[in-house]
């Protein structure tokens, strides 16, 4: 059995990791840290996990951790990682998969000024692998360290990637335009997630600004060799979970929409978790609820020569808990598919 330890377990990502790990075959949860709970046990936090055997909540221990686990998975904010895994790999014993941006981003300086905060020590940022599983398995598999993608990046760049290596798009006319539940910011609580304030309305946030637009454009230029420009706005929709991405493209060769269909259905064909939907469809979020699928959905509107793509995603688990597990699966050579829901929840 892998040994895995679960660090921000008291949090959205970390209640994920739990639900789907303790089905998992492979999997013993051996450790769950917490940095304001140590000792209690999470139940106290999440009545919904009680009866499962789980262990208490032990402190931030890097030595300790490294010791006690095989994998250990950090749901932590942002700057958390950036300090801790560093420790973790220094000390060895163990693999880290982080849910958090801090090894996301190449630059240093990028990091800075989209995080506003200091970036992680620039020799483990090289070091770290981009867990898009489906487009770097070879190099999660031989990874020590995993920076887990973006919620909005994983719907964005899984229907994007193969439209930029197609050459079909003109570079630098992307739009995406991406709708997130509320459970995307995590549990901590603000105006900004306040029920009588976001219920019944819609608002979009971080326009031009948000620190996922560097993610989208570093991953697409790496998978296809084209650098460009992403004009990214995401948008807060009173739901729990889910990301709606409606992403459009000029096109730049005489392609149809069923060659595109074609394109994608071939890209994907041997990819468990990436469904291409019928042509001209229209994937919910519903449809993908509680599983690690992204469905994907082409249009083409032959009046404007744009390419119009639908990308749905749960943003808890393909946009981050089991998509974490994806990758722990390949790093362990594991079934990619182990422990991870194939029937998502409906309606
Ligand atoms: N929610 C989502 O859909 C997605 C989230 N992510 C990323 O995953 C990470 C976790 O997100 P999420 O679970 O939603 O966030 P939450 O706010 O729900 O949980 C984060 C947890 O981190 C722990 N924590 C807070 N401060 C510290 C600290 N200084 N040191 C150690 N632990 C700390 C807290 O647990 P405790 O107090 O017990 O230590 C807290 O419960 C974030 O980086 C987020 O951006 C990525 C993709 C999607
Ligand atoms: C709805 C919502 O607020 N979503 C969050 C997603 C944050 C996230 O996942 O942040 P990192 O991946 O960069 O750590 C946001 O837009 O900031």
């Amino acid at each position: 059995m892998i040994r895995v330890g679960i660090v921000g377990a008291t949090g959205y990502g970390g209640a994920e990791l739990i639900r789907l790990l303790v089905g998992h075959p492979q999997v013993q949860i051996a450790n769950l840290y917490s940095s304001s709970a140590e000792g209690d046990a999470l139940e106290k936090t999440f009545p919904h996990v009680s009866g499962l055997g789980l262990p208490n909540l032990s402190p931030i221990d890097a030595k300790s951790m490294s010791a006690d686990n095989d994998v250990v998975f950090l749901a932590t904010p942002a700057g958390v990682s950036a300090g801790l895994s560093p420790q973790l790999m220094e000390l060895g014993g163990t693999k880290v998969i982080d849910l958090s941006g801090d090894f996301r981003l190449e630059s240093g300086e990028a990091y800075r000024s989209w995080y506003k905060r200091e970036p992680a020590p620039a020799e483990w940022v090289q070091k770290a692998v981009y867990g898009l599983t489906e487009w770097n398995q070879e190099q999660v598999a031989g990874a020590s360290l995993v920076a887990n993608p973006g919620c909005y990046p994983t719907a964005t760049l899984l229907a994007l990637i193969p439209m930029m290596r197609s050459g079909w798009v003109k570079p630098g006319s992307w739009i995406v335009d991406a709708k997130s539940g509320v459970s995307g910011a995590g549990r901590g609580m603000s105006l900004g997630v306040h029920y009588s304030e976001i219920n019944e309305s819609i608002h979009a946030y971080k326009v031009s600004k948000h620190q996922h637009t560097p993610e989208i454009e570093q991953e697409l230029a790496k998978q296809s060799g084209v650098e460009s420009f992403v004009q990214f706005t995401p948008h807060l929709v009173p739901m729990t979970r889910g990301i709606l991405v409606t992403a459009y493209g000029q096109l730049e060769a005489d392609v149809s929409q069923q060659q595109i269909q074609e394109m994608l259905e071939a890209t994907y064909a041997d990819k468990p978790f990436v469904r291409v939907r019928p042509a001209g469809s229209h994937p919910h979020t519903k449809e993908v609820l509680g599983s690690n699928y992204c469905d994907i959905a082409v249009h083409v509107d032959e009046r404007t020569g744009r390419v119009i793509l639908l990308s749905v995603i749960d943003n808890m688990v393909k946009g981050a808990a089991g998509q974490a597990i994806q990758n722990m699966n390949v790093m362990f050579q594991l079934p990619e598919k182990a422990g991870l829901p194939l029937v998502p929840v409906f309606p």
